[in-house]
């Protein structure tokens, strides 16, 4: 295939978005259409009482390489293969993050011919959703500043103990760090601040988490945004700024309907990365795709020790959710970077190197076994994989007693799906799953934490800095310890040391520091150098970008 991504979305026949509605039972007059293609769906349409009996899959994969291993893809490809098979399926993915789109990975709308549709307004500004949250969370910075300036700090703020930075939805690594306030007493209180990427913001977060509009509200007023000179928590509502936030996201709250390229419901809505946030779109799209289809895919970003553990930990217990089936995705070429295969070399046929980096892929089985839940392994096929190299990855999930499918949909679309629509269709009704959260909120911090770094990264130790250990008093304190723990660290190992590739084992997990969700209803322990505003590759995406004068744009992937 040489078409590229982008030119096979545009072209792809589009139906009218009402006709997509539609499939879902959904009448024109419930839709907020944005444009032809694309709707905003109203919360109306969750209806709890018709989730019984319908079957939730997650899709994760195996430790990526910097590429990703084609979970998005997959999860639409799998979607296609359903409906091919006569299963009313919808799949409910995240918004792509303007940085990647810049950046390296590219946009996440999928890939080949398993996309979402119009994959350029998906990959661009789509519906506006990360303005909102973007300008939600600058809001709330904008009036923290305010009143340490302009309304005599009654609050009795420290600025030394601020915590709440700016946000923007682009890998800008000259704002991690910076001082405002400079240029004299006019200009506000000179203090250090910074920015993390939208995808990191709480307010994201807490759309994710929230099940309405009242409770986005109340949840954006528990942000903690600082603390006082007592060391006292000091929250959003104080400030009087989750009023006017929520207003914000009057429209962001609804997700947004758009369409696979064979005309099946897709429901795009939240973008939080699952390095350094929870990894996984909201719960208001996925209880939205229960009450509408029969089968819902959904993804989570990263592997199983990173999207995978935060959708089943954090995500489901928040939302009462239960999957029936966990979709596995490995691919030939993240298995040979596990056994230390150069990326340069990655697509010369090598089915010993396969072999050799099999122990990630029997980590992640084993990690969504610990939920009590079964796996089924997509081997994303490339069109370099070699049959001898696939034959390697069958014969150890056979060996293991793991059903495993190729999947072929980025070349052949739903069509290239249906042995993995056929596994998953017998998974999910075999009632083998009993989905188990990992840990309970109520255990100590230490103990949540170090239950994920022993059972999930295969870690022998949990190490804790100064500061660390000074913040869990404080969360101790205050009452922040019984909040579930969302673990920030490298994509690139299943310890927090993208060296150690593979399965690495006896290493030290090292959270440096905490950062806190108060609002949205979780604590960030941040393991080794993670960052939560990601910088530019040397060569970023955005320099092959382009359009012409008829509007046609160039070079999004
Ligand atoms: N089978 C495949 N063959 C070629 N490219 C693929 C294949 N699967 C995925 N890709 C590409 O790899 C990149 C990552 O895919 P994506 O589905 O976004 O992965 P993830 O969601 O795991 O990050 C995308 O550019 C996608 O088009
Ligand atoms: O948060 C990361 O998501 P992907 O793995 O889909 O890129
Ligand atoms: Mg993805």
């Amino acid at each position: 295939m040489n078409l590229s991504d982008l030119e096979i979305a545009k072209a792809s026949k589009m139906r009218p978005i009402q006709e997509i509605a539609a499939k879902l039972g959904i009448s024109e007059e419930d839709i907020r259409p944005y444009g032809k293609y694309v709707a905003k769906l109203p919360l109306k349409l969750i209806d709890e009482s018709k989730m019984k009996g319908k079957k939730l899959i997650l899709v994760t994969a195996i430790t990526p390489t910097t590429a990703g291993e084609g979970k998005t893809t997959a999860s639409i490809g799998l979607t296609e293969g359903l409906n091919k098979i006569g299963i009313n399926a919808a799949v409910v993915i995240r918004e792509p993050s303007l940085g990647p789109v810049f950046g390296m990975k590219g946009g996440a709308a999928g890939g080949g011919y398993a996309q979402v549709l119009p994959m350029e307004y998906i990959n661009l500004h789509f519906t506006g959703d990360f303005a909102a949250i973007e300008k939600a969370h600058n809001l709330l910075a904008a009036l923290l500043d305010n009143h340490i300036h302009s309304q005599k700090n009654t609050l009795n703020i420290d600025p030394r103990k601020i915590t709440w930075k700016r946000v923007m939805d682009m890998n800008e690594r000259a704002l991690r760090d910076i001082v405002i306030g400079l240029g004299g007493p006019a200009q506000g209180v000179v203090r250090e601040s910074g920015f993390d990427i939208t995808a990191a913001s709480e307010v994201m977060a807490a759309l994710c988490l929230s099940k309405d509009l009242m409770d986005l509200k109340e949840k954006l007023g528990n942000i903690i945004v600082g603390y006082t000179f007592q060391d006292e928590p000091v929250r959003a509502h104080q400030l009087k700024a989750n009023g006017a936030m929520t207003a914000l996201m009057k429209h962001a709250i609804m997700p947004n309907l758009v369409q696979t390229i064979e005309g099946n419901p897709a429901i795009i809505h939240g973008g939080p990365f699952a390095n350094i946030a929870q990894g996984s779109n909201s719960i208001i799209a996925t209880k939205m795709g229960l009450s509408l289809a029969d089968y819902v895919v959904t993804e989570a970003g990263f592997a199983s020790d990173l999207g995978g553990e935060k959708f089943l930990d954090l995500k489901c217990q928040y939302g009462g959710l239960k999957p029936d089936a966990v979709v596995l995705v490995a691919t030939i070429r993240a298995l040979k970077s596990h056994a230390g295969i150069a990326s340069a070399n990655l697509k010369e046929p090598n089915p010993k190197a396969v072999a050799d980096g099999l122990p990630n892929l029997e980590k992640h089985i084993e990690n969504i076994r610990h939920f009590m839940l079964v796996p089924i392994v997509a081997i994303n096929k490339f069109s370099t994989d070699s049959e001898d190299e696939i034959t390697v990855v069958t014969d150890c999930c056979k060996k293991l007693g793991v059903e495993v499918a190729v999947c072929e949909a980025w070349e052949k679309g739903g069509e290239g799906a249906i042995e993995l629509a056929k596994a998953v269709k017998q998974a999910v009704n075999t009632g083998k799953s009993h989905f188990t959260p990992l840990y309970d909120f109520n255990w100590p911090i230490e103990q949540k934490i170090e239950t994920i770094a022993r059972k999930i990264y295969g870690a022998a130790e949990v190490e804790y800095s100064v500061k660390a250990k000074q913040q869990i008093k404080l969360f101790n304190k205050i009452g922040l310890d019984k909040l579930p723990v969302c673990i920030a660290k490298t994509q690139y190992s299943l310890s927090d040391d993208p060296l150690l590739i593979n399965r690495p084992s006896g290493f030290t997990v090292k959270i440096r520091e905490f950062d806190i969700a108060a609002g949205a209803g979780f604590i960030i322990p941040i393991a080794g150098t993670i960052m939560r505003m990601p910088g530019l590759p040397s060569k970023p995406a955005a320099e092959n970008i382009d359009i012409d004068a008829d509007g046609n744009i160039s070079g999004l992937f």
